[in-house]
């Protein structure tokens, strides 16, 4: 039997880890030969602590094999130590009529202290994934606070854009979703992301050419991924929680297995244009579990690359606008 991994997740009585943690357990993160200790976090109040009381109840009455311990608490330093992954969920979720980067100066403040007690308390090896949004800028706040962990070891999620551009993708081609490949996302998780269709195949042949409507896919196509999340919350008054979970999974277990090709949001993408000290969304190749390298020279268009610059742009403004929350 493999030694337990401490699994930390934020937020954990949220509604994305109402649909993550049970996909954590039962091994689709890790896989089902890898057993797991969750080390769950949630906000110093009453209602937060007994409603994650009762996920608790819930994950202990799906009799889990692979779930070999639960911590609950209140404290980050409990939560996050000897972690080897920190599932940072925890923030609040922006409602109608707001962008993600509205949420900067509530959510900012909590990346700030977390990725201070990570780098104080969790293990040798420890790897962190960001989704409190703004993602991209909230895992570049809690990498500057990091002495010990160096920044390729904080990711954020662009996943989700990822499996939302396959799948439309696949319904514009009338195609089955596993004909779709290599869809890449870029920069911020934002309506400002790029969705790289020149990259992408369908059946084995260039997407542009079996789609054959270019104006839909620098037009609609990029428009639907980018506010897919806006869509989400009009029609369901909430964000997205079960495919935001379900990116998650997603994300982690691709970083755990070399060879997987996907999107992440890491820094050092200054191959494709980026600032080198935000955080975009690029291709990457995991290499060893938790490493990964970026892949570069996808080529880029006029088109893709006033995309990729405008999305720095707004890294960059972030990254202006939280700049005394940084190092
Ligand atoms: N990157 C992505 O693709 C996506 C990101 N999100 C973001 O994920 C975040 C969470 O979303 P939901 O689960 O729907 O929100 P939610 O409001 O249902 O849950 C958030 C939970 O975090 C807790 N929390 C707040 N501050 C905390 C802290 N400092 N430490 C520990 N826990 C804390 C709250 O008490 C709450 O239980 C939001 O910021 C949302 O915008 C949502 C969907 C997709
Ligand atoms: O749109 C939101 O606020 C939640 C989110 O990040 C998404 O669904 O992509």
């Amino acid at each position: 039997m493999k030694t337990p991994l401490r699994v930390a997740v934020t937020g954990a009585a949220g509604q994305i880890s109402y649909s993550l943690l049970f996909r954590i357990a039962s091994g689709a993160m890790f896989g089902p030969g890898q057993p797991v200790i969750l080390q769950l976090l949630e906000i110093p109040n009453e209602k937060a602590m007994k409603a994650l009381e009762g996920v608790a109840m819930e994950l202990d009455d799906c009799a889990f094999p692979l779930l070999k311990g639960l911590v609950l608490s209140d404290d980050p330093r409990v939560a996050f130590k000897d972690a080897n992954w920190s599932l940072l969920v925890g923030a609040k979720p922006r409602g109608p009529g707001m962008e993600r980067a509205d949420l900067l100066k509530d959510n900012g403040k909590i990346f700030s202290a977390q990725g201070a007690i990570i780098d104080e308390v969790a293990a040798e090896d420890a790897r962190v994934a960001v989704v409190g949004n703004p993602a991209n800028t909230n895992c570049m706040i809690a990498a500057s606070k990091a002495r010990r962990l160096t920044p390729d070891r904080f990711t954020a999620m662009v996943r989700l854009d990822q499996n939302r551009a396959q799948a439309l993708l696949a319904k514009k081609a009338g195609v089955d979703l596993t004909a779709v490949r290599d869809i890449f996302i870029y920069g911020n998780h934002s309506p400002s992301m790029f969705p790289a269709f020149a990259q992408a195949t369908i059946g084995g042949a260039p997407a542009a050419e079996v789609i054959g409507d270019d104006a839909w896919l620098r037009g609609p196509f990029c428009e639907t991924v980018g506010k897919r999340g806006a869509a989400i919350i009009a029609a369901r008054g909430l964000s997205s929680a079960a495919s935001a979970a379900n990116a998650l999974v997603d994300h982690v277990h691709d970083l755990m297995t070399p060879g997987a090709v996907h999107s992440v949001a890491v820094s050092g993408a200054s191959a494709y244009g980026f600032d080198a000290n935000v955080w975009a969304g690029v291709p990457v190749r995991t290499t060893t579990p938790g490493s990964y390298e970026i892949i570069e020279g996808h080529p880029m268009d006029d088109f893709a690359r006033s995309k990729i610059a405008a999305t720095n742009q707004e890294l960059a403004e972030e990254r202006a606008m939280v700049a005394e929350l940084l190092g």
